[in-house]
This record gives C-alpha cells, structure tokens and sequence, in this order.
C-alpha cells in the first residue's frame, strides 16, 4: 500500500477543450477519496487515467516510489497493481460465485488450496462465503456488487478504483451497500477512489472529497470540511443542501457570517452584493427573525422540508418539526451563513 500521488494530470482528446485540466492531488496510503463533480466533469477520465486506460497527456502519476505514468510513458493497467469495479458488474453468468472471485488469481496462475484460502478471504470481506457455489443468476443486484468487490481484491490491489459502483441500486439497497463498501474499506484497507455524481454517497463513504467542474479540481477537503467551509458557489451548491444569498455585505471581514450581519445585510438596499451559503439548519423560526415566505412544506418522515423565499425574491431552505402552512409569512432568523 502507498500514497497516490497526481501530478498536474491534464488529459486533452483534442475535442478543443481539454477533459482533464491540471488536476493535482494526493490520495493518502488507505484514504477513501470520492471524485464528485456533475455529469461531463472529467472524473472518470481521471480514473480510468489512474487505472491506465488511458494515457495523460501531461503531468504525471505517483504510486508510492513508482511512477506510473509522465511524459516519458506509461505502466500498462496489469503492471499497476490495481482493481477496478464498474457500474455493471462483469460477472462470468456461467460461473459460480467462487470462480467469478476467483478468476484473476487464475490468470496469475495461483491454484489449488492458495487459490482456495484467497478466495474464501475475500468472499469473507464481503459477507459472501455461504454463497460461493452460486451462480450470479440467483444472486440479488447487491449481492453481485459484493462478489465484485470480492473479485477486486482478491489480488490484493494497492488501490481500488470504483466507478459510480451504486447508480443502477435503487434506494435501499444503495444504503445498505453503502455499509458494505465502508465496510470493505476498513477491512481491506486499500486506497479506494470512488467516482460519483452523488453528494450524499460521497459524503456517507469517503474520508476525502474531491470536487471536479469542467475539468478542474476546485476543492479537496474532509466532508466536514468541505460541507462547512467550500470553496466557491459550484461547491456550495454541489455539497449539502442550501441556498446562496446575494447580500450587501462589506468587503473585509470574516467568510462566517454572524446573524447580526445577515440582518442588517437585508436591511441594506445598494451596494455590491457577495454570495452566503445557507444551510438549513441554520435558519430557524425565531420572532425576532426577518419575514420569510413558505413556498412549500414537504414531509420528509423525520421532519418538514421548507422552501423559503426572501422580499428581494431569493431562495432558501430550512427544517421545520411541524408543518408550516404554504403562502404564509413568517419569521426566521439564519444563525450563520459562509461567504463562498
Ligand atoms: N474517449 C474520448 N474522446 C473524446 N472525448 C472524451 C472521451 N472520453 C471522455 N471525453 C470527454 O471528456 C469530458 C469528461 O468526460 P468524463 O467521462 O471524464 O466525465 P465524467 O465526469 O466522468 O462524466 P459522467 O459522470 O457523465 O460519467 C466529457 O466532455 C467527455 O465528452
């Protein structure tokens, strides 16, 4: 196991605007980074570039003390050391569980009780040991994930890359994998990038979070970190829920914005306005608050989920434990707002 290292990575298919632009970061030896960003973003090309599928056309690839690609030429995938699952499984259907698990110790011609002991290991990491003599077929669509993962590392990869490996499972079943690949991550103790369009998933499994837009990397932070303090108005929107504000607030002064500075922000008419990412939780009906109105009120089970609209016509959310009725006014006052 070792730390990733990308190295001004850009990727140009000579389409007039490059899909990867000068993305640096750094995978930690056993950190989980998620690569999240909208549809088109460049993350899978950062992937399947790590993977070795394709090949950079410029800045490099670091695996520990080996360099696995940069000017000069590139490792093929085979010599990586790496495991990659897709969105679709790949299960062999006319193979058993075992042999689908066992398939890649096959080609590097482990066999007999060795091959047996690692394919039992890792149907172990995934729960799956009473079903080895299946075949794909009588599996559930999480069960075929889990024999996957099994696959992948059943070579003892120094790093796992997944891409979008949950967007065909519906709901429940995205959460109870969810678990599974936590899970996963901790036993194995591999170096895991996990590609997603989904804020949430990336914020329930990954110890990193890297944020992609149009080819660049804008932010690569903790989850709490990045939930709390983004970079910028596409990281805002993309993480967490929220609205951004444009109010009239000074140049200088704190990115957190205290209420006493968001009250008198409204009360301010001209002047240049800066961009506040509020989060829900942070606006709360309070007397003393400023006169909101609810656009709509959805039960979400646990609790109601407010749109709010400001005079100046600008949007909001907020939670609410009991129902508000829609195309009313009502106070609010939102505790602390980030300058993005
Ligand atoms: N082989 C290719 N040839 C030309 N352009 C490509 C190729 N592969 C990807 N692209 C382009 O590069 C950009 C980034 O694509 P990429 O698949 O990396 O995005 P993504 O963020 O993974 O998107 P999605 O979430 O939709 O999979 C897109 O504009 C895409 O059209």
């Amino acid at each position: 196991m070792a730390q990733l290292i990308l190295n001004h990575l850009s990727k140009d298919f000579g389409t007039g605007r490059a899909a990867v632009s000068d993305v640096s970061l750094t995978v930690r030896e056993g950190g989980f980074l998620a690569l999240l960003g909208p549809s088109g973003c460049g993350k899978t090309t950062v992937l399947r570039m790590v993977a070795g599928f394709e090949q950079p056309t410029d800045g490099s690839i670091i695996l520990g003390e080996r360099t696995l690609a940069d000017g000069s030429g590139a490792l093929p995938p085979e010599k990586r050391n790496m495991a990659m699952v897709f969105q679709s499984y790949a299960l062999w259907p006319h193979m058993t569980v075992a042999q689908n698990v066992g398939y890649p110790l096959k080609v590097r011609g482990v066999t007999g009780a060795a091959w047996e002991t690692r394919v039992r290991d890792a149907l172990s990491v995934v729960r799956l040991e009473e079903f080895a003599a299946r075949r794909p077929a009588d599996l559930s669509g999480g069960q075929r994930q889990r024999v996957a993962l099994a696959r992948c590392l059943v070579t003892s990869p120094d790093v796992v890359l997944l891409d979008e490996p949950l967007a065909n499972l519906d709901r429940h079943l995205k959460a109870a994998m969810e678990e599974t690949f936590r899970e996963f991550h901790a036993r194995s103790g591999a170096t895991m990038i996990y590609v997603t369009h989904d804020q949430g998933e990336a914020m329930a499994l990954a110890t990193d979070i890297a944020v992609m837009s149009e080819g660049r990397l804008i932010q690569v932070a903790s989850p709490q970190e990045i939930y709390a303090r983004p970079e910028g108005r596409i990281v805002g929107g993309l993480v967490g829920q929220g609205g951004i504000l444009d109010l009239a607030l000074p140049d200088q002064g704190p990115r957190l914005v205290p209420w006493p500075a968001i009250e008198a922000a409204f009360r301010q008419t001209a002047g240049p306005s800066r961009p506040v990412l509020v989060r829900p939780e942070h606006v709360v009906a309070d007397p003393q608050g400023i006169m909101l109105e609810v656009r709509s009120c959805v039960f979400e089970g646990e609790r109601f989920a407010l749109s709010l609209r400001t005079a100046g016509g600008q949007s909001l959310k907020a939670y609410s434990a009991t129902a508000t009725a829609t195309g009313s006014l009502q106070p609010f006052v939102i505790r602390q707002g980030w300058l993005v």
